[in-house]
């Protein structure tokens, strides 16, 4: 397998390379390069600086009936402001972990996350109030967590600004039947959770969480109890509020087609971003047509591992061990054919894991 250069100019930002970082196997250093480490490191922009979403070697270790459990294991992801994107990964792989701390719901182990300027870390209780409040709006998968089932669709959506304060109540209606217009829901203004379609309460919830024009707005599989065409609806209000509002949106699916309809897909893989999926619309410069284009990238983190699609490292017979090349434009990574690598690959021989990934 070779990787090739990114020859695309992505939206999303990528997460940057340390280059003050020194190789992990780098002799003892004396304290005067120590300094001056640190000294090239003061000017440097934090990771993460110009992103609304900055998560930098997240770790989440559950400890249940003394086993523990590291459902993050110091992942990192960056999300520009203004992005709709989509997080998917097999069940497990700790999605609704990385949501629940995004969302001011859980807390982090380790690592550093800030949404919006906010730091998820250290928020006292009052701060992790406004930010659920102000900051942050959700949708969850069922719709009894998104709606009260004793008010109507309108009232719900003016609950959560009533919570906030500050409007009058008129002014409250109105936002709150323009949220209703936008995603095409004035029919159900004055109808309870239960006289609602499975479709119109996940467009009801997308309202309720916009309610306080958040920044960011986080769907843990909200299409996930719908059928594809009603699903497809719900995504259409995402859209809508996207790119009306602004609003950055993240959200996690099992759906394939909200995930290629997105710009950004990220996949996360063993409490880590593991790859990603960039499209992007190409215009053929002769015909002028034009047509979508995505590419799947790896995650190079800033230790510099980079994990490899399971499908890629199998069709190749590649364990434990990989070969590299370095070229002028590229690395090539080939399967180990050392006969003590080809032992390794049967399991013959060798305890340790040196891929390093
Ligand atoms: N409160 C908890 N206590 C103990 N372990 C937990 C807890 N929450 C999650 N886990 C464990 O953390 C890991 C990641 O779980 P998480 O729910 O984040 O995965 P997921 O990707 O959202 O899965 P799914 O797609 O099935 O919802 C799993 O091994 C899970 O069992």
């Amino acid at each position: 397998m070779t990787t090739r250069p990114d020859d695309t100019s992505p939206d999303a930002p990528a997460p940057a390379a340390d280059p003050a970082s020194p190789p992990r196997s780098a002799a003892p250093t004396s304290l005067a390069e120590l300094e001056r480490r640190a000294a090239s490191r003061r000017g440097q922009p934090a990771y993460g600086h110009d992103a609304l979403i900055a998560c930098d070697r997240l770790v989440r270790v559950f400890t249940t009936d003394g086993v523990e459990v590291q459902a993050l294991q110091g992942l990192d992801l960056l999300v520009a402001e203004g992005e709709l994107m989509a997080l998917v990964g097999a069940s497990g792989s700790g999605k609704s972990t990385l949501m629940n701390i995004l969302a001011g719901l859980d807390v982090p182990t380790a690592g550093a996350a800030t949404v919006a300027g906010r730091d998820l870390l250290t928020m006292d209780a009052r701060a992790r109030l406004g930010y659920r409040r102000e900051v942050v709006g959700f949708v969850w998968q069922q719709t009894a967590r998104n709606l009260l089932p004793y008010l109507t669709a309108l009232q719900n959506v003016m609950l959560p600004m009533q919570l906030r304060g500050g409007r009058r109540r008129a002014a409250r209606t109105k936002a709150a039947e323009e949220l209703l217009s936008m995603l095409s829901l004035h029919h159900c203004r004055d109808r309870r959770p239960h006289q609602l379609s499975g479709g119109e309460q996940q467009r009801t919830a997308i309202a309720v969480a916009l309610a306080n024009t958040p920044s960011v707005l986080l769907a843990d599989e909200p299409t996930g109890e719908l059928d594809s065409h009603t699903a497809e609806q719900v995504f259409t209000a995402f859209r809508t509020a996207n790119e009306e509002l602004g609003t950055t949106i993240v959200i996690v699916t099992h759906d394939q087609t909200v995930a290629s309809e997105v710009r950004r897909t990220v996949a996360i893989r063993d409490g880590r971003t593991s790859s990603e999926v960039l499209r992007r619309t190409e215009r053929d410069a002769t015909t002028g047509q034009e047509s979508l284009v995505s590419r799947e990238y790896a995650m190079l983190d800033r230790a510099g591992r980079l994990q490899l699609p399971t499908e890629y490292t199998t069709s190749l017979g590649m364990a434990h061990r990989v070969l590299l090349e370095l070229e002028s434009d590229h690395i090539g990574v080939w399967p180990d054919h050392t006969a003590d690598g080809a032992a390794r690959g049967r399991g013959e021989g060798g305890d340790g894991d040196e891929s390093g990934g």
